[in-house]
């Protein structure tokens, strides 16, 4: 279950975080409301409470990827950022919007959602980390937001929904292009991790593992 579809160096920094973060890495790729929504049998209003605490967390998300793009040491780099974010403001943003109507969330709670604890707290994170303008630190925490995320979608003994909400969640979540991008984002963070101070890829480790309890903690938020 703990599987993933990357090749990551077993002496790494992305395997450290894996291994010194692997209890809440685990929770969160079998938390229950990853379960239920691969069974297609999450309750709509569970759905809907997580989907409108993504999508502010998608803004910060979206700073996160412009920084990185920022502060990227290789014009190559930043053509990958670039399509990436790309993707999310259309595809991403897409699913948000149709998935939220579907389930009947009222126009008016989809344009001024209520901000809980661990959406705060994320923003509070991903701010931090842009505010530092460090590619190795803002490649941490995309590397542990979609690698966890990559790992769950890439689940096969859960089931398959069917129904648009639950499966286009999934789908954003899987498949070639989705496991392209974490296998770049992983080789990237190793190769700029390379060049750090050991002092440092600790540091960046245990930014990597904080994380980590964040993801965990935000579906327990939902669910
Ligand atoms: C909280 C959270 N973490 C990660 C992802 C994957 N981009 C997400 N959509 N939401």
């Amino acid at each position: 279950m703990t599987s993933t579809p990357l090749t990551l160096p077993t002496d790494g920094i992305t395997a450290r975080i894996r291994g010194e973060g692997a209890t809440p890495w685990q929770a969160a790729v079998d938390h229950r409301f990853v379960r239920e929504l691969l069974a297609g049998t999450v309750p709509d209003d569970a759905l809907a409470g997580y989907l409108l605490q993504d999508q502010q967390f998608l803004d910060g998300f979206l700073r996160l990827l412009g920084q990185a793009l920022a502060s990227a040491d290789a014009p190559a780099s930043r053509l990958v950022l670039a399509r990436q974010l790309g993707m999310l403001a259309d595809d991403e943003q897409g699913y948000f919007e149709d998935s939220l109507a579907a389930l009947g969330v009222p126009a008016d709670v989809r344009r001024h959602p209520p901000l809980l604890g661990t959406t705060a707290a994320f923003q509070t994170l991903m701010a931090e980390v842009v505010a530092s303008r460090s590619y190795p630190r803002l490649l941490v925490l995309l590397v542990v937001m979609e690698v966890l995320y990559l790992d769950w979608g890439s689940r096969t003994d859960l089931g398959e929904p069917t129904r648009p909400e639950h499966l286009g969640w999934v789908e954003l979540h899987r498949g070639p292009d989705f496991t392209r991008w974490c296998q770049w984002l992983v080789d990237e963070l190793e190769r700029v991790a390379a060049t750090c101070h050991p002092a440092e890829r600790g540091e960046l480790v245990a930014l990597g593992v904080r994380t980590v309890e964040l993801e965990l903690a935000f579906f327990d938020q939902a669910r």
